[in-house]
């Protein structure tokens, strides 16, 4: 699904109102009413206080709109107009109109602390202040109205975006923001809701399709992307019946020293679970029972060395190498990893200590083969990239970095982000019992296993962290979020498969 900017909304919402021949107040009472049909399936008529707080723009037309409508089907509504301005859109002025109607009331007017309305707890509050609008801090007295709702303890519902929240870029540290429980948005998410600065406002997202218009939304150039199952099943390939282990390739993976040698086992497995036709795995000589012994499936090369990589030397020719998992950094490993680079065409998968290596010895950066992805962690992007001010500045410089390198870079997190230079592709599945040691090492092998199977890297990397979050949920639906551990992902890789192409299955 697209992410589209808050320019872009605006656009799609004037193409829709020229093209639809309707009006702009047509279309806020079919975007709100679908909010109000969303609260009133989830209350089933529920009699409990709903605190409706409306700004002056558009957003806080919708929620007029809902009001009406709420109170139209018998619901305790309560309407707070917040009067931080008396510009008031045309929209609002209509709707404003209607609820009086409808209510035969006049809704309060917040213009000073002393106005705010008391919440209690097991109160509803409808945030519709600010939407995609707002363009600068809220202050004063606004300021605290925000921070009262969120110290309320009542359940808020922000309709299109959490008040306070921008669009485009990421509040100051002591910035009032809605917190909502909920976020009911439209037409399509936004970007913000997915970074870890900023994911904490919005609560959970439901999109609401509000009908704008579908050739613009085709047509329009996205910056972003969020990755669902619909998404991802578009790149899934199906295999031939009449296929041999050798239409699925072989992966290398190359890394382990002493002690760590539990990364290599998990990412190999991966390797297969994702459905590679061979796996071979170059590990120091200390790792050879552990590895023979707990998995069978693979080949294994050991390097002259007991403990750790000093020569990569091998007469295999994969289709692609996962490197760097447990491998440590010793200048003997950066020295095997520098020829390694040297002697490699095809892109390669990098994660772990192998990054390390790249952040410390820069000069490797221009041997990474072209295509080659990269799955830092937050850590380690910053000791590749440098530090960044906030998560904005850092997705322009992951951008500069994977244009210079040419390079494919997968930013692990809640939501994991995929960065091919000109496109961003954000992850949407996935749960925090993910957060578990061996996880990414998991998921190295998986996006290597699709690239041995001549998936494109790019398709590899969104495929491959889609299926790795597919398969936690799955686990975590089994085990609970504590007890779900990195080799229980790798295990349900192919349930992932599964309910990759089935629509019944909740996940
Ligand atoms: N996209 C679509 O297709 C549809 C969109 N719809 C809805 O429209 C919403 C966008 O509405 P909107 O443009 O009127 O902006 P909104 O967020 O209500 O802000 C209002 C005004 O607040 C002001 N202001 C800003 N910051 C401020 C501050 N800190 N402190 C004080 N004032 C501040 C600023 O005015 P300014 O003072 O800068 O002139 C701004 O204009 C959208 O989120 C969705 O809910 C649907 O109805 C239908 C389909
Ligand atoms: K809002």
């Amino acid at each position: 699904m697209k992410i589209l900017s808050a320019e872009q909304l605006k656009e799609a919402d004037e193409v829709t109102l020229k093209n639809e021949g309707i009006s702009s107040t047509r279309l806020m009472e079919r975007a709100a009413s679908l909010v109000f049909s969303e609260i009133h399936t989830r209350l089933e008529g529920a009699d409990i206080n709903i605190k409706i707080f409306c700004g002056i723009g558009n957003n806080g037309g919708d929620g007029l709109v809902v009001a009406r409508l709420l109170h139209k089907y018998g619901y305790k509504v309560e309407v707070y107009v917040v009067n931080y301005s008396d510009k008031r859109s045309d929209d609002f002025l209509v709707n404003y109109d209607r609820y009086k109607k409808e209510s035969n009331t006049w809704p309060a007017l917040i213009k000073r602390e002393e106005d705010f309305p008391e919440i209690s707890p097991g109160d509803f509050c409808v945030d519709a202040i600010f939407g995609i609008g707002l363009n600068r801090p809220a202050e004063g007295w606004l300021a605290k109205l925000l921070l009262h709702i969120n110290n309320s303890g009542a359940f808020c519902l922000a309709v299109d975006m959490p008040s306070g929240l921008f669009p485009n870029k990421v509040p100051g540290e002591d910035a009032a923001v809605i917190k909502a429980n909920y976020t009911l948005t439209f037409q399509t998410p936004k970007l913000v809701f997915f970074l870890p600065e900023t994911m904490k406002y919005a609560g959970e997202v439901q999109v609401m399709d509000i009908g704008l218009d579908r050739a613009y939304l085709k047509e329009v150039k996205a910056k972003a992307q969020l990755i669902g199952k619909r998404e991802a099943r578009q790149l899934y390939k199906p295999r031939d019946k009449n296929s041999h282990k050798g239409d699925y390739g072989h992966t290398l993976v190359v890394g382990g020293s002493y002690g760590k040698i539990g990364s290599m086992v998990l990412s190999a497995k991966s390797v297969l679970r994702a459905g590679a036709g061979l796996c071979s795995v170059f590990i120091p000589k200390c790792g050879y029972d552990i590895l023979q012994t707990s998995f069978p499936e693979a080949m294994l090369i050991t390097d002259k060395d007991e403990h750790e990589l000093t020569n990569i030397e091998t007469d295999l020719e994969p289709d692609v190498i996962c490197f760097g998992m447990g491998a440590g950094k010793s200048s003997k490993t950066v020295k095997a990893f520098k020829a390694l680079l040297e002697q490699t065409q095809k892109p390669m998968l990098i994660d772990a200590d192998g990054l390390n290596m790249l952040s410390e010895n820069n000069e490797l950066l221009n041997l990474l083969p072209k295509h080659s992805v990269l799955t830092p962690h937050p850590k380690e992007l910053e000791r590749l990239i440098g530090k960044w001010e906030d998560d904005f500045e850092k997705m322009d410089k992951i951008e500069k970095f994977t244009k210079k390198y040419k390079i494919i870079l997968v930013l692990k997190g809640a939501h994991s982000f995929i960065f091919s230079g000109k496109h961003t592709y954000i992850n949407n599945s996935g749960n925090p019992g993910m957060a578990t040691a061996g996880s990414g090492d998991v998921l190295s092998g998986i996006i290597a296993g699709l690239m041995s199977q001549e998936y494109e890297p790019l398709v590899a990397a969104i495929l491959g962290v889609y299926l790795h979050g597919l398969s936690g949920d799955i686990c975590a639906e089994e085990k609970g979020y504590e007890a779900l551990i990195s080799g229980d992902i790798s295990d349900n890789l192919g349930k992932a498969f599964l309910a990759l192409m089935n629509d019944e299955k909740k996940i």
